[in-house]
């Protein structure tokens, strides 16, 4: 059997968010450019008749999964969690047209790279797995989600 590769995938998207009770400046309505990278890790297809021969996963299908689960639901909203008060800003954000996300966490980079996980593992063909992620907030901060160490 041929070598096991991880393949990585990089996504942007704009969204805000505010961490509710922190003490700091991102208790406000702001927001990010995030990036996001996806790595998956498998055996290239040895079977040379394979459409995908030499491939562990179209780049392409991986796009249509991360696109789906993250990419075109985060871009351009803005998330809150919405076990705090929030919820109520989030309602009238809502009721004015406003593209809000509800989330059961305090959307931090932590937070949301194990939600991302969630969903992009769900989605994956079960002959690959999900290696690790990073989502970078900002030029200077990020975070990481690794398989091995979950
Ligand atoms: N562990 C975490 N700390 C902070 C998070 C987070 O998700 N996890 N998030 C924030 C804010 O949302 C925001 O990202 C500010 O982060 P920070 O790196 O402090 O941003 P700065 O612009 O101040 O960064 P510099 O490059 O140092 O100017 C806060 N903390
Ligand atoms: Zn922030």
């Amino acid at each position: 059997m041929s070598s096991k590769i991880r393949i990585t995938k990089q996504f942007t998207f704009e969204t805000g968010h505010a961490l509710y009770g922190y003490d700091g400046k991102c208790k406000n309505v702001h927001g990010h450019s995030y990036k996001l990278s996806v790595t998956v890790i498998g055996h290239p297809i040895s079977d040379t008749n394979h459409v995908k021969y030499g491939m562990v996963i179209d780049f392409g299908d991986l796009k249509k999964i991360v696109k789906n689960e993250i990419v075109d639901v985060f871009d351009h909203a803005t998330v809150f969690n919405k076990n705090t008060p929030h919820v109520e800003l989030a309602k009238e954000l809502e009721h004015r047209g406003h593209n809000v996300l509800l989330v059961d966490y305090q959307p931090t980079s932590e937070m949301m790279v194990i939600d991302f996980a969630e969903k992009i593992k769900s989605q994956l063909p079960s002959h690959i797995v999900l290696h690790s992620l990073k989502l970078q907030e900002t030029e200077t901060s990020f975070a990481e989600w690794y398989a091995s160490d979950n």
